[in-house]
């Protein structure tokens, strides 16, 4: 029997760095990288997340956390909510008094989240692989301290994308529509004419990290 008095959590590393996406890019950030996801995108630039990694309470994690005396933190992965002991760690970050974001692909429940956080939900797009997985449902649950973000891999999926951010009326009901293009697949300034030849109410965006660090770990 699991001892749910310190509930534990697989992760992959906890690091220090400056947030590379979503809206509070260019923040010093902590980020804590749990361990596994259910889902295979082509793209993933994290898979040596998808195992490993090393059991750690949720007091450590915090502990650790509090080491770099950060005010803003990002629960990522692989996929955080494939852990259920995810929800109490973002609950316990933002009782401590962190700023919290969860990046999750949307393919699992995000009901349950503190709505202190602000979700950064992936809408998986067709040329991901994985669209399939979107649990559209989750849509409703979103408000405006959430994000939703495309990751672009083509023409299509440009396409694609703009359909379902009208589909769900998404600029007037999350706070962040982000348009990102999946990192070499995509050339970055032709995504960036697209939404300005479109006149889209969204917001482009490139992994700064990429361009920081070109994908050294630990940034
Ligand atoms: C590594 S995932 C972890 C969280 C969750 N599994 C998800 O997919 O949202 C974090 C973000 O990085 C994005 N990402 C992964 N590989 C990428 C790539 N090659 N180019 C652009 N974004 C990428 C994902 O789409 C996701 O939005
Ligand atoms: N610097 C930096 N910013 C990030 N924002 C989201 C990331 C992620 O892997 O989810 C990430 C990451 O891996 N590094
Ligand atoms: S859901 Fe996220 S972690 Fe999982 S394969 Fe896709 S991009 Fe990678
Ligand atoms: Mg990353």
């Amino acid at each position: 029997m699991p001892d749910q008095s310190n509930p534990t959590l697989r992760l992959t590393e906890i690091f220090y760095s400056i947030q590379g996406e979503s809206r509070t890019l260019g923040l010093p950030t902590v980020f804590v990288r749990l361990t596994g996801c259910p889902l295979r995108c082509n793209y993933c630039d994290t898979a040596y997340a998808f195992s490993g990694g090393e059991v750690m309470s949720l007091d450590a994690i915090l502990d650790k956390v509090r080491s770099f005396s950060p005010r803003y933190i990002c629960v990522t992965g692989g996929e955080p909510l494939a852990q259920p002991n995810c929800l109490t760690l973002l609950q316990q970050l933002c009782d401590a008094g962190y700023e919290v974001s969860l990046e999750t692909s949307g393919a699992l429940d995000v009901s349950g989240v503190d709505t202190r956080i602000s979700r950064v939900m992936d809408l998986k797009t067709p040329d991901s692989g994985e669209a399939h997985r979107n649990l559209y449902t989750n849509v409703e649950h979103l408000g405006l301290n959430d994000q939703v973000k495309f990751v672009i891999c083509s023409r299509d999926d440009y396409d694609w994308a703009r359909f379902q951010t009208d589909r769900f009326q998404l600029p007037g009901r999350v706070g962040e529509v982000l348009f990102s293009p999946s990192h070499g697949q995509v050339e970055a300034r032709q995504l960036a004419e697209w939404i300005v030849a479109d006149n889209l109410p969204v917001r482009f965006q490139m992994q700064l990290h990429k361009y920081l660090w070109n994908d050294e770990p630990g940034h």
